[in-house]
C-alpha cells in the first residue's frame, strides 16, 4: 500500500516538476526520491531469498531507502535556493552502507542494524528542517511541510533511541508497542510529506502567477494591472499624509522610425533598456509601468512638482546616453522621450484623472517638439467642475 502511495506521489510531483514554471526547482528530486522508495520496498519483498542473497538484497534495500530519502532533502535544499548538500548524502550513505553491512554480514544484528539507519535518516530530516527553518516564508502551507518533517525526525530519532536503549525491537514481524506505531504510521507518512512538500510548491507557484499577472512580460516592469493596485495603495498614504504624488507620463519620440528602419526586435531592446535606464534613476520608493506600446508610466510617492521635475529630466538624459546593442560593439539607435508631469494633492482624485492630465500634459510635449517636459493644471478640469 505504501508503495503504491509513494508511486502515485511520484508521478503527481513529476507531473508538477513538468508544469510549473522553471523557478520552482526541486520538485524532480522529490519525484525521484519517491520513486526509490517504491523500489526498496520491493526489493524489501523479496527478502527472503535465502541467508547470503536475502542479506545482499536487504543491504540493497537499504541503500536505495537512503538514495530516496536522501534525494527528497536534496529537493528540499534545491527548492529553497541552498547548494545541495551532496556530500552529506553520499558521506551518510556510504556509512549506511558500512554499518548496515557490518550488521548484515559480520555480526548479525538487527536492534544495530535499525539504530544505524534511523540516525542516518534523522541527520536528512533534520537538513530539511534547517533548510526550511531559514528559507521558508511565513505561511501555513510552510508550518504545514515543517511541522511534517519535524514529526517525522522525532519519530525516527525516538525509534532509534528506543532500539538502543529500551531493548524494544528484536525482529521486524515482532515489534514493541512503539516500534508497531511506527510501521504503521510510516506508509501514512510517505504520503503526507510529499503532500506537505507539495503544498509549499503550490503556494510558490501560487505567489509566482500572482507577480507575473501584474508585470509587464517585455521588460519586467508593471503592467497596468499592477500599478493600479501600487497607485491605490499610495494614494491611501496620501489620504493620510496629506503629501504629493506626482505622475510623470512618458513616450518614446517617433518610436516608429526606429521599428521601421531597424527591425521590430531592436524596437524590443529600446523598450527593454529605457525601462531599465528609467529603473535606475528612481529610487527603491518610486514606481515604474508600461502601459503597452511605447508608453511609460511612472509614480513618485512623497514628491512634489519641483523634485519630479528634476527626476524628469534625469531621465531625458540617461535615455540619451549610448547603449550597448545586440552585437559586441554595436549600439542601440539614439532615442529621446517626451514627458507630461501631473502632480497629485487631493486625495479625492483618482487614477483615471491623475492619468489624464498627466496624458494632457504628454500631448503638449508632444505639440511643443518632442524631447520636452511638460506639466499639467494643478487640478483635472473635471474636479474643477465637481468642485464648480
Ligand atoms: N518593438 C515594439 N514596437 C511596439 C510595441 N508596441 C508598440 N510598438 C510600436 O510602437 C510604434 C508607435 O508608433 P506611434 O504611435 O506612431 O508613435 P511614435 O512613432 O513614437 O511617434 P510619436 O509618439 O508621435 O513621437 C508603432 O510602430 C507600434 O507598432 C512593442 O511591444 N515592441
Amino acid at each position: 500500500m505504501s508503495s503504491l502511495m509513494a508511486g502515485a506521489m511520484s508521478i503527481v510531483l513529476f507531473a508538477a516538476h513538468r508544469s510549473f514554471p522553471s523557478e520552482i526547482q526541486g520538485l524532480q528530486h522529490w519525484a525521484g526520491g519517491l520513486l526509490l522508495l517504491v523500489m526498496a520496498a520491493l526489493l524489501y519483498s523479496a527478502r527472503n531469498s535465502g541467508p547470503i542473497l536475502g542479506d545482499i538484497v536487504v543491504l540493497m534495500a537499504n541503500s536505495v531507502l537512503l538514495w530516496g530519502i536522501g534525494l527528497a532533502m536534496i529537493g528540499t535544499q534545491v527548492f529553497y535556493g541552498q547548494r545541495p548538500q551532496w556530500r552529506l548524502f553520499h558521506v551518510v550513505w556510504a556509512v549506511g552502507m558500512a554499518g548496515i553491512g557490518y550488521s548484515l554480514f559480520i555480526e548479525s544484528d538487527f536492534t544495530i542494524r535499525v539504530a544505524i539507519f534511523s540516525f542516518l535518516v534523522s541527520i536528512f530530516y533534520c537538513s530539511q528542517l534547517w533548510a526550511i527553518i531559514r528559507h521558508g516564508e511565513s505561511h501555513f502551507s510552510t508550518t504545514f511541510f515543517a511541522a511534517l518533517i519535524l514529526f517525522q525526525t522525532l519519530v525516527v530519532l525516538t525509534r532509534g533511541l528506543l532500539v538502543l536503549f529500551g531493548g524494544e525491537y528484536t525482529d521486524l514481524m515482532r515489534p514493541g508497542y512503539f516500534q508497531s506505531l511506527y510501521l504503521a504510521t510510516s506508509n501514512f507518512m510517505v504520503l503526507l510529506l510529499a503532500v506537505g512538500f507539495m503544498t509549499v510548491a503550490t503556494r510558490r507557484l501560487q505567489a509566482i502567477l500572482e507577480r507575473r499577472s501584474t508585470l509587464d512580460p517585455l521588460t519586467q516592469v508593471l503592467n497596468r494591472r499592477g500599478f493600479a493596485d501600487i497607485y491605490a495603495k499610495e494614494r491611501a498614504l496620501l489620504q493620510r499624509n496629506c503629501d504629493h504624488l506626482t505622475m510623470l507620463s512618458i513616450d518614446l519620440d517617433f518610436f516608429k522610425a526606429i521599428n521601421d528602419s531597424h527591425g521590430h526586435l531592436t524596437g524590443d531592446r529600446v523598450l527593454i533598456n529605457i525601462a531599465k535606464v528609467i529603473g535606475k534613476v528612481l529610487r527603491t520608493s518610486d514606481h515604474l509601468a508600461r502601459f503597452g506600446g511605447e508608453e511609460f508610466v511612472v509614480l513618485l510617492p512623497g514628491t512634489g512638482i519641483e523634485r519630479a521635475l528634476s527626476v524628469a529630466e534625469r531621465i531625458q538624459g540617461a535615455i540619451k546616453l549610448p547603449c550597448e546593442g545586440i552585437k559586441k560593439g554595436s549600439l542601440l539607435p539614439a532615442c529621446t522621450v517626451s514627458i507630461g508631469l501631473a502632480c497629485q494633492m487631493d486625495a479625492e482624485e483618482d487614477l483615471d484623472s491623475l492619468l489624464m492630465r498627466a496624458d494632457k500634459a504628454l500631448y503638449a510635449a508632444k505639440d511643443g517638439g518632442r524631447d520636452r517636459v511638460e506639466i499639467a493644471d494643478a487640478l483635472a478640469p473635471a474636479m474643477r467642475a465637481v468642485r464648480a
